[in-house]
């Protein structure tokens, strides 16, 4: 199993993050998204990161220039048409997967692999949307994706052993760890740091601490680089909202309940780092 060519599917957080990874291992990435300003704010992160790796000389100008001309700009899934592998980091909503898991089976050549960047959405299920569920898998990359070396892979109910090793291999050429783990909602990742961030902003909202203090006893206590509600500005609220809400709802077990002010702050549009502004202000 060859994989040469790529689409990315979402040009967010995640997805710029992973087409890069992706072009600076010598993949061909189409980086796909709805619209051109999400395209552009994607590829805008991107050129950031590399400039910032010119800067420190790590990288030559050159070699920044053909990274760049490694990613192709697509805003139709209809351009998965030739690609060996897509991997998709649209938002956390089974539906919207579903979607477009099934117009990617209708669209790609047979020999195609589907991963998705999920968080915590049943790979199985997503597979189900397919006509080849033994060629879809989750590949979870982490936040932010150039730096952080794991990658969890999650073999579906019917994924096979060759495109698990397939993807294996795809891993470590981009430089990363693979972890297996089993598809459990949250798999490991997200099933031990969600409930932790939960339990954060109930700290906040039963008013035992403040932000600030809660996010010091965590770094200076447990020597973790960033305070739980720094972290959850940083991956998202609505995507730790999702996160909680797939938890609660796959186990049925009230200890996953979403803290009431995470959902008010979602509700807010008070998304964290991405919208200007969550637990802390970044204008
Ligand atoms: C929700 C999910 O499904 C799964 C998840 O992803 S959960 C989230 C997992 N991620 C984490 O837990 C991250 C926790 N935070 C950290 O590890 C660190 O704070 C951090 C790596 C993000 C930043 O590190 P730091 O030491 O505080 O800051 P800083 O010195 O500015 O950055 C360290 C390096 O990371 C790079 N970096 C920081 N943020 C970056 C970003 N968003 N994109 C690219 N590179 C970045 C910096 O350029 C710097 O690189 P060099 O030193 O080589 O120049
Ligand atoms: N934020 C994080 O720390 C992590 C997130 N993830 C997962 O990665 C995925 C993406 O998350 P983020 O990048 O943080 O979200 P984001 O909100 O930054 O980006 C999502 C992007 O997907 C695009 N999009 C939405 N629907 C689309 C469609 N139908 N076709 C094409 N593009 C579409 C949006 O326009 C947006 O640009 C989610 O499944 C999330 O759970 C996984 C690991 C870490």
């Amino acid at each position: 199993m060859t994989i040469q060519k790529i689409m990315v599917i979402g040009a967010g957080q995640m997805g710029s993050g992973i087409a890069q990874v992706c072009a600076q291992a010598g993949f061909e990435v189409i980086l796909n998204d709805r619209e051109q300003q999400f395209y552009d704010r994607g590829i805008q992160t991107i050129t950031k990161n590399l400039s910032r790796n010119v800067e420190k000389g790590r990288m030559t100008e050159d070699q920044k220039q053909a990274v760049l001309s490694n990613i192709t700009k697509s805003l139709s899934i209809e351009d998965a048409n030739d690609v060996d592998l897509v991997i998709e980091a649209a938002v956390e909503n089974m539906e919207i997967k579903q979607s477009i898991f099934k117009q990617l089976d209708e669209i790609t050549p047979k020999h195609t692999i589907l991963a998705t960047n999920t968080s915590s959405l049943p790979i199985t299920e997503i597979a189900a949307a397919t006509n080849r569920p033994e060629q879809v898998i989750g590949m979870h990359f982490m936040n932010p994706v150039p730096v952080m070396k794991l990658v969890e892979i999650i073999r579906g109910l019917a994924t096979s052993d060759e495109v698990y090793t397939a993807i294996e291999e795809m891993t470590k050429k981009l430089g990363k760890t693979p972890v297996e783990v089993n598809d459990f909602p949250g798999f490991v990742s997200n099933r031990i740091l969600m409930p932790m961030i939960n339990e954060a902003i109930y700290t906040l909202y039963e008013g035992v601490a403040t932000k600030e203090a809660i996010d010091d006893v965590m770094k200076m206590g447990m020597n973790h680089p960033m305070g739980p509600l720094q972290l959850a500005d940083f991956i998202g609220l609505d995507t730790c909202l999702y996160i909680m809400e797939i938890l609660h709802e796959g186990f049925g077990d009230s200890k996953y309940r979403p803290c009431p002010l995470l959902r008010k702050y979602v509700k807010a549009g008070w998304l964290g780092k991405k919208s200007g502004r969550g637990f802390y202000s970044y204008e």
